[in-house]
């Protein structure tokens, strides 16, 4: 029987966990460093911090001996926040074989380096297969059985369509992508623009606003994208526009709430305590921010976002520069864009 690894008991490995034991066909172990949390999914069979009210089939292992996890699993999903998983690849090193599949569902980049999620799966495990999982798929409803689309991005594309077989179920629809870059880009930059619905719920805002942030979120993640390599269409695809929407507008969007406190007038402190969680979206607005000036692509939303967060810009104003700045021809930017392919 294929063995699956997770490691990280947040929310999103441990729905993840759950609906592969349920699939019958393979040995599930969820592993996580923390020692309390362990046991009290031990005694409880639940993961209250993080997933509520999911039960964990007694058929599901948990782990909190990460060595002894890894023993013959075909398959390592890393289901870490991002800035944790160049330490969680080291930190497995010394126990896998080059034969073991590192799967990677944390939407980010790193803090620093801008590195995608690949490029530091290369570095630190260079002979392993690597296949990134994304797109909108919210953990508490992935656990509720929830028809979910996703898709599977690998180089290798025998490698991706072998994870799409391992993780498609009646519930969830996997779909295959060999542009890894694009797929990575689409989930860690849609987290800056969720962050920023967000903010403008918290303002009162409405369905305008909303939709101006996403349909103009997705351009200049796609203007940035394409410079770094990634492929136009992808950003219109589930890992694209797909997780943008879900973000966007979903209550489970840790992001998207996260942007609703500050909105609210809330500190960043009390905005992070409130919301215990990762939410990806604060290092990334730091991350592409930097990432625009170095590319010089234009980033105006983010760009705003980064005020609000690293400068303490007062939000209203930020709302004004987006809407009294230079006014713009929409389709030529498309027309550009697509020229530069
Ligand atoms: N929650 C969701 O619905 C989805 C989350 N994701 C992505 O998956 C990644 C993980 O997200 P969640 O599970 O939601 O986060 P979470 O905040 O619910 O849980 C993160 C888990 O990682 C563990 N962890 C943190 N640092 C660690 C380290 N250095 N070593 C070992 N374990 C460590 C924590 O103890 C916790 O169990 C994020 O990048 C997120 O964007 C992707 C799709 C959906
Ligand atoms: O990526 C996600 C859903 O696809 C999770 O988003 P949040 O991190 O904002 O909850």
């Amino acid at each position: 029987m294929d063995k699956i690894c997770v490691l990280g008991a947040g929310s999103f490995g441990t729905s993840l966990a759950v609906l592969l034991t349920n699939k019958n066909k393979y040995e599930v172990v969820l592993w996580t460093k923390d020692n309390n949390q362990y046991n009290e999914m031990i005694r409880t069979r639940k993961n209250e911090s993080y997933l509520k009210d999911i039960y964990l089939p007694i058929e599901l292992s948990l782990s909190n001996n990460l060595k002894e996890s890894l023993i013959n699993a075909n398959i390592i999903l890393l289901a870490v926040p991002s800035q944790a998983v160049r330490s969680v690849a080291s930190l497995i090193k010394p126990h896998i074989s080059d034969d073991q599949i590192i799967v990677n569902v944390a939407k980010g980049l790193e803090k620093g380096t801008g590195y995608r999620m690949s490029q530091i799966i290369k570095q630190e495990l260079p002979n392993n297969k690597y296949v990134v999982l994304s797109g909108p798929s919210h953990a508490e409803e992935i656990a509720s059985n929830m028809p979910t689309t996703i898709v599977s991005s690998s180089e290798d594309i025998k490698i991706a369509e072998y994870i799409q077989d391992v993780f498609s179920t009646s519930t969830l629809r996997v779909y295959t992508n060999p542009d890894v870059i694009g797929v990575e880009l689409g989930g860690a930059l849609k987290n800056i623009i969720a962050f920023g619905a967000g903010i403008a719920d918290g303002l009162g805002c409405g369905d305008n606003t909303k939709a101006a942030l996403m349909t103009r979120g997705i351009r200049e993640i796609a203007r940035l994208g394409i410079k770094m390599g990634a492929k136009l269409s992808t950003f219109s695809g589930l890992s694209g526009i797909g997780d943008l929407i879900v973000t966007c507008t979903s209550m489970h969007s840790r992001n998207r709430r996260a942007g609703i406190l500050i909105g609210q007038g809330k500190s960043l402190q009390e905005t992070l305590d409130e919301i215990k969680m990762v939410v990806e979206g604060i290092t990334a607005t730091q991350v592409a921010y930097e990432l625009s000036k170095e590319y010089g692509v234009d980033m105006p939303i983010t760009r705003e976002i980064y005020g609000i967060l690293y400068n303490q810009k007062d939000v209203k104003e930020c709302v004004d520069n987006l809407m009294l700045r230079t006014r713009t021809h929409e389709l030529e930017e498309v027309v550009s864009e697509e020229l530069s392919l």
